[in-house]
């Protein structure tokens, strides 16, 4: 029989995956999802063909419970759905910072639970799922939960003390490259360049660069020596990247990301 799976909490990341989930052939009867909000909820149905359910109607129902809602609302969610939750349910947190402590301390004695951390290419079957296994998941959960995630994109599993890490680095990464199209955008209109042609440059570059990237399996280092022409244009951009610190601003935003993410599991806790 095919395993019961619920998304609790279709926000952004709850609706990607929720959408991931059908996109990959799973059966729409053996798809639960729970919204806060009426509107949503109707919104969710017209869109992914999956009727939603009540939090704890959704506990008793599935086999594996996906909790997507934010960190500040998931202390409050498990108090409603705990009383429900089966002792053989596979739980999976995609909330950045909760540990699987804060789940075990919640939950049934002996559950399950995974902690998942994917990224927004999901919804283009582009993510990257970094996933760890709490106290009482075993190896075949972890797996069971992974694959899950590989319909969406790729996956990696490391050790839960390298979460806050990957969530800096993986979870929050797509936020940093639109970061960067959108200042070099700015930078073309600067140039003079319109900027519905300076966005479409920019955009270009970076699929552009992201493929090789990819698929040469060329260091990225060698990547951009091949760019780099002596006496070209490309050092002297470089130079100013590096005069204003970009390389060390980088790894200032991740520790502050990663930093953020410890945060989280003692401010809900
Ligand atoms: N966005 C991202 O790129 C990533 C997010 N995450 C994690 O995913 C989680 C969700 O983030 P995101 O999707 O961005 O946030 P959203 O605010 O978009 O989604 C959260 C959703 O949960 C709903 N919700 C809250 N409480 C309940 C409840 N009790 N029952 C049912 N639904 C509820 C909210 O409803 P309402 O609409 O009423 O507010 C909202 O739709 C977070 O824990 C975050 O850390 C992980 C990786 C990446
Ligand atoms: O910003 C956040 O907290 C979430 C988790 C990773 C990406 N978005």
């Amino acid at each position: 029989m095919t395993c019961k799976v619920a998304v609790l909490g279709a926000g952004k990341m709850g609706e990607a995956l929720l959408g991931g989930l059908v996109r990959s052939g799973r059966p729409a009867p053996a798809l639960g999802v729970t919204c806060r909000r009426k509107a949503r909820a109707a919104e969710i149905e017209a869109r992914h063909g999956v009727a939603p359910m009540g939090n704890a109607e959704a506990a008793a129902w599935a086999d594996v419970l996906v909790l997507a809602v934010k960190p500040q609302d998931m202390g409050a969610l498990l108090a409603e759905i705990a009383p429900a939750i089966a002792p053989g349910t596979l739980l999976i947190s995609v909330a950045a910072g909760l540990t699987t402590a804060f789940f075990e301390e919640r939950v049934p004695a002996g559950v399950a639970v995974v902690r998942a951390m994917p990224n927004t290419a999901v919804l283009v079957d582009e993510g990257m799922t970094v996933l760890s296994g709490g106290s009482h998941a075993s190896q075949q959960q972890v797996e069971q939960a992974a694959e899950l995630f590989r319909g969406v994109g790729h996956t990696l599993t490391v050790p839960e003390s390298q979460q806050d890490a990957a969530t800096a680095l993986s979870g929050s990464g797509p936020a940093y490259f639109y970061f960067l199209v959108e200042a070099m955008t700015d930078a073309g209109v600067l140039l003079g360049l319109p900027r519905d042609k300076a966005h479409e440059l920019a955009v270009r570059s970076s699929v552009g660069a992201s493929v090789m990237l990819r698929d040469c399996g060329t260091h990225p280092v060698e990547l951009r020596a091949a760019v780099t022409s002596p006496a070209g244009t490309t050092i002297s951009a470089v130079r100013e990247l590096e005069r204003h610190g970009v390389r060390a601003a980088l790894m200032a935003a991740l520790e502050a990301a990663r930093d953020r993410s410890g945060e989280l599991a003692t401010s809900y806790a």
